[in-house]
């Protein structure tokens, strides 16, 4: 599996511990994200995005949060003129899910040109 794959899926209804990524596949994972990493407390992942300006930025915000909505899953986002910070983390499930992982490929793929 690759970036593409997982940018190609969609989002499931994952609720419970079940749906929780192992460690070892959270690392495994990561590896296909660049640019993506853990956070501290291991709940989530989070990578910073820079712009040239403030209009940029917001329609970054504007294409991610319209892909969050289709998916029905969301980012946490921390914003200012020319830069966003986006943390994915499924909170029905207390930690990381593939939805994480699927919201991140997909956002790569927003970008990718
Ligand atoms: C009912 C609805 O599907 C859920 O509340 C969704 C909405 N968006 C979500 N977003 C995130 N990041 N985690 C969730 O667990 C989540 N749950």
């Amino acid at each position: 599996m690759n970036i593409h794959d997982f940018a190609s899926q969609h989002c499931q209804p994952r609720k419970g511990k079940e749906h929780a990524l192992s460690a070892d596949k959270i690392t495994q994972l990561l590896q296909l994200l660049p640019g993506w990493t853990l956070a501290a407390d291991g709940h989530a992942i989070v990578k910073d995005f820079r712009f040239p300006d403030f209009h940029r930025t917001l329609g970054f915000i504007n294409a991610v949060g319209f892909m969050a909505n289709h998916e029905d899953h969301h980012p946490d986002i921390e914003a200012g003129y020319g830069h966003c910070q986006l943390l994915w983390s499924t909170h029905d499930v207390g930690g990381l899910s593939l939805n994480d992982i699927i919201c991140a490929a997909k956002v790569e793929a927003l970008l990718a040109r």
